[in-house]
Order: C-alpha cells, then sequence, then structure tokens
C-alpha cells in the first residue's frame, strides 16, 4: 500500500534515440523544457506533495532554532592586503551574503566596503569574484543573481567606494586579471546570447572569448584578445605574470589538461586586437597551473609526469620541454595540491597527506624546504599571500574546528605562526565529540580513507542514525571542514556522520582521479557501497537508520547507490545531481564534464554509462526481494545552470511512476526551489531552509528522535 499519490507525469513514448544501434527510451524528454507550463505544473505538483511532508516534521521549529542559534557565528576570511590596504570578508552570523570591510592596517578600524546585502532585498544577488588591480585603487567584481554562473563584472573606484559607469555582460567560468598599469583587465566572456541567459536557460555554453576592458570605456569598445574558433567548447584561462610583462593563456576543454601559450605584453603598450601568442604546451595531457616568475623563468604547478603534481620551471625564451627544470619535485604519497610566492624567494606549498592539510615553506630559488608551518589534523581553506609582500595568513578548519586565522610575518625570525583570530561556535563543547580517520577495503581490495565524527561514546549496536555523505570525482579533495547542519545531527540525534575518501576525488592525486572515472567509475559507487557496508559491520548503525548523501556529481553517487543497493540505505539526499547520463553534455557547461563521465556520442563510453545512468537504472520493488528504495529527496532549483534541473525533474517522474503498485513505502520526493541555483552563492536564509528541509526529511523518514 503506497502512502503517496505522485503527480501523474505524462509519460511519452514516442522519444525513441538511437545510440549507435541501442533504442532508448526518453518518455519525460517533454520536462526537459524549463519554460512550457507544463514543466512549471509538474514542479508546482511535486512541491505541493513535499512541502506537508516536511512540514509535517514535529521537530521542525527544534531543527530550525538550533540550526539558526549555531550558525549564528561570526566568520572571517583571512585579511589580504591590496595596495595600502587591508581586506576582509566578515558574516557576523546570520547576514545572508558576507560583507566585504577594508582597514588602513591589521588594528585600524575596518569600514564597509562592499555589503552584497543591500543588492537585494532576499541576499540572493552574491558577490563572485573579486580582483583588485596591483596599486589596489581598483576592484573588479562580479555579481551573480539567482545563484547562476552568470555574472555581470563591475569596476570600483576604492578610494571612492564609487563604480565605473560600465558593467560587463556575459561573462560565466571568467578568470579576470588586470595589466600591471592598472587600466586594463583581461577577462572571458561569452558571445551575446539570442534567448534569456539568466541561468535558468539550458543552451549550451560555447565561443569563450577572451577579452581586454579598458577602464572607463564602454564594453562595446572591449578587443577579443585570445579566441580558438575552431574550438567553441574550449574555455579560455588567463593571468597576467607576477612581473607583469606577460599573459599566461590556458585553454582548458573539459575539466582537466590545458594547453599553454604566452603573449609578451611589453611588446603591447596598445591592445587593439588579437594578441600574438607563443604555445609552449602542445598537447591535452596534464594540468598546467602559474604560480610565478623570475624574469622568462616561470614556475608551474603540474602532474606532467607527476600524479601527485611537481614544480617545473620553464623558460619562455626557450620553452621547448627538453628544457623544463623540475623545482619541487612530486612526491611519492604526499599530493601538491597548491603552491604560492611569497617574501620575494620562497614558495608556500599546500600538500595533502592522507587527506589532511600539510603546510610548508620552500626556497623559490632551489626548491629545498625551509620549514613546516605545524598544523593539527584538518585542513587550509584559505590562503592569502603575494610575491612581494612579507606576510601570508592562512585559514584551518576541521570538523570541531569552526575556523583559525594564522599570520605569519616574514621580517621577523624565526618564521612562527602566531594566531590572527580564532573563531567560536556559542555552546559547542568540541570535547564531547571525535573525529577519526579509518580505512576500510572496498569491493576489489583497495584501501579507502574515511573521517567518522560523533559524539564520545556512542553505543556500537546499530542504534545510531548515520549520514554517509560522498562525491567521487573531478579531482576534488573532500578534506575536513566544519558544518553546522552535522552538528545538528550529531548533538541532537546521536548522528554518526561519515566521509569516505571514494576514488574519483584528487586525495592521492591523479592515480586516485584516474581511478575513478571514465570506464572505472563503478568504483567510485563501489567505494561508497562498501562505507555503508563498514559503517553497518561495525555496528556504527544499520541501513534503516543510514541516510546517503551527495551533490552535484555526488548526486550522481547516491542516485546510481540507491540504483544498485536499495537494501544498504534507509534514506538519499540527492542535491542537484547529474543523473540523466546520456545527456548531460547538451545542456549550459555539461559537455565540460566528459573528461570523468565519457560521452553517449561514444559506443564504447555509451555502453558504460547506461549502465549505471541513474535515469536509465530505475528497477521497482517487488515481492520476490528486491528492497524498496530508501526514502528519497531529489533537491533542485531554477536557476542552477551548472547541473540544470531537467535531471531532477526527470529522475523523479521515473522514479515515482516505477513505484506504482509496487510495494514502496517510504516516500519518493522532491523538493524544487526558485532564485536558487547549484549552490554557488546561496544567502544564509536559503541555507537554513534547505538543511532544516533535509534534516526534517530525514526525521520523518527514519523515524527520528529528536534530543534536546
Ligand atoms: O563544470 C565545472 N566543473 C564541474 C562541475 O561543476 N560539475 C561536474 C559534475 C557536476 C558538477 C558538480 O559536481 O558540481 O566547472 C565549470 C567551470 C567553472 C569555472 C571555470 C571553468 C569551468
Amino acid at each position: 500500500n503506497m502512502r503517496f499519490v505522485y503527480p501523474e507525469a505524462r509519460r511519452d513514448e514516442t522519444v525513441v534515440d538511437d545510440y549507435h544501434g541501442t533504442k532508448i527510451h526518453d518518455p519525460y524528454r517533454w520536462l526537459e523544457d524549463p519554460d512550457s507550463n507544463e514543466t512549471k505544473e509538474f514542479i508546482e505538483a511535486q512541491n505541493k506533495i513535499t512541502r506537508p511532508y516536511l512540514d509535517a516534521c514535529p521537530v521542525k521549529a527544534d531543527i530550525n532554532e538550533r540550526l539558526t542559534e549555531l550558525w549564528n557565528y561570526p566568520k572571517y576570511s583571512c585579511p589580504f592586503r591590496r595596495g595600502d590596504r587591508y581586506f576582509f570578508f566578515k558574516n557576523t552570523g546570520l547576514q545572508n551574503q558576507n560583507v566585504l570591510y577594508v582597514q588602513d592596517n591589521l588594528e585600524g578600524e575596518p569600514r564597509v566596503f562592499l555589503d552584497p546585502n543591500t543588492l537585494s532585498e532576499d541576499g540572493t544577488v552574491a558577490l563572485s569574484g573579486t580582483r583588485f588591480t596591483e596599486d589596489g585603487a581598483t576592484l573588479a567584481y562580479g555579481l551573480s543573481a539567482s545563484g547562476s554562473d552568470w555574472i555581470t563584472i563591475h569596476l570600483k573606484d576604492v578610494a571612492t567606494g564609487e563604480d565605473y559607469p560600465e558593467v560587463l555582460e556575459k561573462v560565466k567560468f571568467a578568470s579576470m586579471s588586470w595589466t600591471k598599469d592598472n587600466k586594463g583587465l583581461f577577462y572571458s566572456r561569452y558571445p551575446d546570447a539570442t534567448g534569456k541567459a539568466d541561468g535558468s536557460e539550458t543552451e549550451v555554453n560555447r565561443d569563450q572569448k577572451l577579452c581586454f576592458h579598458r577602464l572607463n570605456t564602454p564594453q562595446s569598445e572591449d578587443v577579443v584578445v585570445v579566441e580558438f574558433p575552431d574550438e567553441p567548447l574550449w574555455r579560455i584561462g588567463a593571468e597576467v605574470s607576477d612581473c607583469g610583462r606577460y599573459l599566461v593563456v590556458s585553454p582548458v576543454r573539459d575539466c582537466r589538461d590545458n594547453l599553454l601559450f604566452f603573449a609578451e605584453l611589453a611588446k603591447q603598450p596598445d591592445i587593439t586586437g588579437l594578441l600574438p601568442l607563443t604555445q609552449i604546451v602542445h598537447k591535452f595531457e596534464a594540468d598546467y597551473e602559474y604560480i610565478t616568475n623570475e624574469g622568462s623563468v616561470c614556475i608551474f604547478r603540474t602532474n606532467k609526469n607527476a600524479p601527485n603534481y611537481q614544480l617545473i620551471q620553464i623558460d619562455l625564451h626557450n620553452p621547448a620541454e627538453e628544457n623544463w627544470k623540475t623545482l619541487i619535485p612530486e612526491h611519492p604519497k604526499d599530493v601538491l595540491d597548491w603552491a604560492s610566492a611569497v617574501d620575494n624567494d620562497k614558495l608556500v606549498i599546500h600538500y595533502v597527506r592522507d587527506v589532511k592539510s600539510v603546510l610548508q615553506l620552500h626556497s623559490m630559488k632551489t626548491g629545498e624546504m625551509i620549514q613546516t608551518f605545524d598544523l593539527d589534523v584538518g585542513s587550509i581553506v584559505g590562503f592569502s599571500g603575494k610575491k612581494e609582500q612579507t606576510e601570508i595568513f592562512y585559514h584551518f578548519m576541521s570538523f570541531l574546528t569552526p575556523g583559525i586565522i594564522y599570520h605569519v610575518d616574514f621580517k621577523k625570525q624565526p618564521y612562527k605562526p602566531t594566531v590572527f583570530r580564532e573563531v567560536k561556535v556559542k555552546d559547542f563543547d568540541a570535547s564531547q565529540y571525535e573525529a577519526k580517520q579509518v580505512f576500510y577495503s572496498s569491493k576489489d581490495g583497495t584501501k579507502i580513507p574515511m573521517f567518522i565524527v560523533s559524539k564520545k561514546d556512542l553505543p556500537r549496536d546499530g542504534s545510531n542514525p548515520a549520514l554517509l555523505y560522498g562525491y567521487g570525482g573531478f579531482n576534488i579533495n573532500v578534506q575536513p571542514s566544519f558544518s553546522v547542519t552535522r552538528l545538528v545531527f550529531m548533538q541532537h540525534f546521536n548522528g554518526v556522520v561519515a566521509i569516505p575518501n571514494i576514488r574519483g576525488g584528487g586525495e592521492y592525486g591523479e592515480r586516485w582521479h584516474n581511478a575513478g572515472r571514465l570506464l572505472n567509475k563503478q568504483n567510485v559507487f563501489d567505494d561508497f557501497q562498501a562505507a555503508a557496508q563498514h559503517l553497518v559491520a561495525e555496528r556504527y548503525t544499520r541501513p534503516a537508520l543510514l541516510t546517503a548523501q551527495g551533490g552535484s556529481n555526488g548526486g550522481l553517487l547516491v542516485a546510481a547507490c540507491a540504483n544498485q543497493r536499495p537494501d544498504l540505505f534507509g534514506a538519499a539526499i540527492i542535491q542537484v545531481g547529474v543523473l540523466d547520463m546520456l545527456r548531460f553534455q547538451k545542456f549550459t557547461i555539461g559537455h565540460a564534464w566528459v573528461s570523468d563521465y565519457g560521452s553517449s556520442d561514444n559506443k564504447t563510453q555509451f555502453e558504460y554509462l547506461l549502465k549505471y545512468s541513474p535515469l536509465h537504472n530505475i528497477q521497482p520493488p517487488d515481492n520476490a526481494g528486491r528492497a524498496q528504495y530508501p526514502a528519497t529527496l531529489v533537491l533542485s532549483a531554477d536557476h542552477d545552470d551548472r547541473v540544470v534541473p531537467l535531471h531532477s525533474l526527470k529522475y523523479i517522474a521515473a522514479l515515482q511512476h516505477a513505484v506504482t503498485r509496487a510495494p514502496q513505502e517510504r516516500p519518493l520526493l522532491a523538493r524544487f526551489d526558485t532564485k536558487a541555483g547549484h549552490g554557488g552563492g546561496k544567502p544564509t536564509a536559503k541555507l537554513i531552509e534547505e538543511h532544516t528541509d533535509i534534516l526534517c526529511f530525514m526525521t520523518q523518514s527514519l523515524g527520528l528522535k529528536f534530543v534536546k
């Protein structure tokens, strides 16, 4: 007997695609049109059954109150020096958007410099990207509305706070970089669109160009300086070198590997057209990231011949690969995650060692390590410093540490970090909790690290609810971080939070990423399922109390695992998931994801994708032993132009259809937000609403008890 009467979604059986000879039906193709009345009615019908279910949660007010109380702590970024001023971001606690402050020195009285909260009533306009000129006199800043990837670039006179008249439009995935004379800005933009381009459209992003903007002129006078007209899907990254003489251009076609070109700006006093480029990397086979340069010798971070990444030197006057030199060779185990020049002749290097942060100081000249900056177990989540500056700040966080900002002044020997700012969360006593790292075996025997965080001394009798969070792709590292929502789950539900560092991520370098992508993608799902089995075997929890949670590529992970092993999970939270693996490349920036997923345009990859695509592998529970689905909550929003909401719409329609007349007791619901997107820039009010709903869904569907 079904407790839910799900909305009937029309099935158009006439839509059949032929993939290399295989016919695939796509009955909910009509849900790919975000503007049709039928789609809007479908969304309304879904929210109409989801909202009452969530609001019926008897402890919704308690959850919302506790989330709000715990969330309400001051959050700061590292201070960063631009020109002769310091800037930092601060949120007093519940402000929808962080505020940019300025001060004349570190002890000076901070003043509000840019408050995005004044730009919209509901906090849905967010700051997205800031770049100060070398002299700190001008700020280029991006604004994004309703969570879209589209930004408009604005230019502000720092001394007066006044904006220049021009606004740069049609910008997305833009690198912004000023010339050292503080007069010109390189930025990447897309051509003027025919239809709407507010983030609710699904059109493919193509034909990005690198443009040059002269301050205080209209955008119409901007000049295209780099384009690859034969490669419409490439995105063009660009960075003016620290010395100002070079523009380093790095085109990328998907989500890994880039080419390298450079232009000599000194020879282009007046930029009026395409820049003459010298190509130094000719093949897409590795990542190359500009760090700094000394004269014509540039330092790059690369995984070329170094899956754990290394620093190399390329002399732009002699750029052939046989002349490249290794400055810091790859470490056999630790991943070189980022590097930053400081104090003219030093490099700060961040390593990831068994998913934990290591911070070191190296000589820029020899690469030799000078010293380590001691850290607790946790993550560096922020950093500020520049080559010509003599100080750095870095921001440390962990599961039980909300935030500590350290300062190192290189004018004093020995170089010793001091605590610049430590953040406390009201009535949060870290000593009541424990965070540990375990290693468990996946299906193929691979050892997978997993963080497990909970109250101390919880019974190990399978009686605790658990939250299993994963991502598993795109070379992304899931390092420890502080989360109020997880704290509420641990404190008031005796919840166990488990975060496995499954393959596809970058925690162990490119090998780990490669082991979880393309035709190895099933390893990611196996790792996640093995994590669930480990939690059950070690009696942290039991399947009926286990929630799987993931977003975007992590939403794919959860949906694929719910299809493959519905018996392992009591609930599944699928946020802005990639769920139609045969069509993802057809919308906005989806084509960039082929480096992890492959594409249904390729026969071998199509056959592999078809095996795990969430939309194409839904099987109803039956009375012959196939378990019912976990209670499922799918979440998306109308301005998600990273992972367009059609993935979630088609998936929930197919899932609800599949269980008609099947023994599915647990709810299969969807929550579609408005004036919201993929997640970036989401206002605090919407975040707290969403997290309240997620915890309510878990409480309702798993029958959890809220303990005060
Ligand atoms: O598409 C991605 N990244 C991958 C991404 O967002 N993915 C990959 C899969 C779904 C989704 C996610 O997991 O968030 O980034 C586009 C981009 C942003 C900035 C600069 C250049 C290009």
